[in-house]
C-alpha cells in the first residue's frame, strides 16, 4: 500500500550541524563486560553482550530506544535520522558498521570513508543539542569488529557467497540490486543481526535509499520483528543534491553535473504533478534532459567535462518496486534514479577534486516519492 512509504515530515531537517563545530570528546568507550549505570551520556560499544545488557536496562527501566543503522561518515543527513529517532523515543543507539556483504567484489569497499573521530564528534555536539532539547540522548554507538558481526564464517561478497544471509527475491535483484547483486542480501542480512542485537522500539531509514526502505519494511514483515520502521526525509543541498557519504569523492565539476539525476527526477514529477499517470508521458522528461546533459558533456573539453551513465531512471511500484506502465493514483508510486559520476579524464591544476582527486567513480541515487493523488 502507498501508505507504506510514509516519509516523515516536520522538523528533523530544520537544524544542520556545521562540521566546524566539532569540539566534543570521545567518552565511554565500552568493550567488555563492565558497564557503568544508566547515564546520560554516550557510551561507545564493540561487543554484543555489554549491549544487550545495556538494552535490558533500559527495558527494566521502561526506556525506548530508536535504532539508526549507518556505515559512519556521518553528515546532516544521519543526523536528521538521529533527531527524529530523540524524538519519538528516550534512547538512540547509533551503529557505526561498513559492512562488507553489501559491497560487491568490484565495488569500493576499500575505499570507503571512514571518518570515526569526526563521527564521534559530530555525535557528541548533537547529543549536547538534545540534551538542551529536552529530548532523548543518543547513549550508546555500537560499532563492532566484522569477527563480531559474523562469528562463524568470514564475510563472503561472492554471489555464490559462503554463509546465513537473508535474500528477498525479486525485490532485490531489482533496480539497486541489478547493479549490485549482493547488496539487498548484505544489507537485510547486518539488519537483521543489528536488530537482533539491539531490539529496538523503532528503527530509523533514510528515504534517499528508498528500496533499502522497501528492503527493511519486508525485512520486518516477513520475519515478524517486533519492530517499528520509520523512514525520514532526505537532506538535501541546496540545489537539490541528495547528501550522501560518497559526495565527497565528487570534486566541483562531478557535484556540479551530479545534479542532473534530482533535475531530470523532479520533472518527472511535475508531470505526475500536472496528472500525467502512463510511464511514457512521466518519464520523457526525465530522459530527455539527462540525455541532453549526457550529449553537452560529451561535447566539451575532456578538460572541462564530467562525464557520466544514466544506470536506471524508474516509474516502480511502491511495495515491490517493479516497474509499472501506469500509475495507480489510489497508491502512488515510487520515482527514482541512479547515475554513475565517471572518474575526470584531465584533472586541472588548482581544481578542487574531492577526496581521490576526482578518480574513484562515484554512484550517485536519489528519488521522489509520486504520493497517492486523491
Ligand atoms: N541525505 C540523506 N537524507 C536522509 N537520510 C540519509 C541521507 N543519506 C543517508 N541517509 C540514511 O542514513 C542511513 C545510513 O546511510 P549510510 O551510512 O549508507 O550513508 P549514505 O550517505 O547513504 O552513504 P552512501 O554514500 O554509502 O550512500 C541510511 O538509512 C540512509 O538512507
Ligand atoms: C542500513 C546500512 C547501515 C546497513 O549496512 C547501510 O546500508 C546504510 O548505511 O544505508
Ligand atoms: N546507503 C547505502 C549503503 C551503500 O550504498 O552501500
Amino acid at each position: 500500500m502507498a501508505g507504506t512509504l510514509r516519509v516523515l515530515t516536520g522538523s528533523c531537517l530544520s537544524r544542520a550541524l556545521p562540521r566546524a563545530s566539532y569540539r566534543i570528546p570521545v567518552r565511554n568507550v565500552v568493550s567488555g563486560a563492565h558497564l557503568r549505570p544508566l547515564s546520560t551520556s554516550t557510551q561507545i560499544f564493540h561487543d554484543v553482550a555489554p549491549l544487550r545488557k545495556y538494552r535490558k536496562d533500559l527495558l527494566l527501566n521502561k526506556r525506548t530506544v530508536g535504532l539508526v543503522p549507518t556505515m559512519g561518515a556521518l553528515h546532516n543527513g544521519h543526523l536528521s535520522l538521529i533527531r527524529q529517532a530523540a524524538a519519538e523515543n528516550t534512547d538512540v543507539f547509533v551503529t557505526v558498521y561498513v559492512n562488507p556483504t553489501q559491497f560487491g567484489l568490484n565495488e569500493d569497499l576499500a575505499s570507503y570513508p571512514k571518518t570515526w573521530e569526526a563521527d564521534m564528534q559530530m555525535l557528541g555536539v548533537l547529543d549536547q543539542e538534545l540534551a538542551s532539547a529536552g529530548k532523548g540522548r543518543v547513549t550508546a554507538v555500537f560499532a563492532p569488529s566484522t569477527k563480531t558481526m559474523y562469528p562463524i564464517l568470514p564475510p563472503d561478497s561472492s554471489i555464490p557467497g559462503k554463509g546465513s544471509f537473508v535474500e528477498m527475491r525479486p525485490l532485490g535483484q531489482l533496480l539497486e540490486g541489478a547493479s549490485r547483486p549482493v547488496f539487498f542480501r548484505g544489507v537485510a542480512t547486518v539488519c537483521l543481526k543489528l536488530f537482533n542485537i539491539c531490539t529496538p522500539d523503532r528503527v530509523y531509514f533514510g528515504q534517499k535509499d528508498i528500496q533499502q526502505t522497501v528492503v527493511i519494511r519486508r525485512l520486518v514483515k516477513d520475519f515478524h520483528l517486533d519492530t517499528e520502521v520509520r523512514i525520514c526525509p532526505t537532506a538535501r543541498e541546496k540545489d537539490g543534491l541528495a547528501l550522501s557519504s560518497r559526495n565527497v569523492y565528487l570534486g566541483t565539476r562531478r557535484r556540479n553535473v551530479g545534479i542532473v539525476l534530482n533535475q531530470s527526477l523532479r520533472k518527472a514529477e511535475a508531470q505526475y504533478k500536472a496528472g500525467k499517470r502512463s510511464r511514457g508521458d512521466i518519464l520523457w522528461p526525465a530522459n530527455d534532459h539527462a540525455d541532453k546533459t549526457l550529449f553537452e558533456q560529451d561535447a566539451l573539453l575532456s578538460s572541462e567535462r564530467a562525464r557520466f551513465e544514466v544506470d536506471y531512471i524508474s516509474l516502480a511500484d511502491p511495495d515491490t518496486m517493479e516497474e509499472i506502465e501506469e500509475v495507480d493514483a489510489t497508491r502512488g508510486a515510487i520515482l527514482s534514479g541512479a547515475v554513475k559520476m565517471l572518474p575526470l579524464e584531465e584533472p586541472q591544476e588548482g581544481e578542487e577534486l574531492g577526496v581521490g582527486g576526482g578518480q574513484i567513480p562515484v554512484r550517485l541515487i536519489d528519488n521522489i516519492v509520486l504520493e497517492p493523488a486523491l
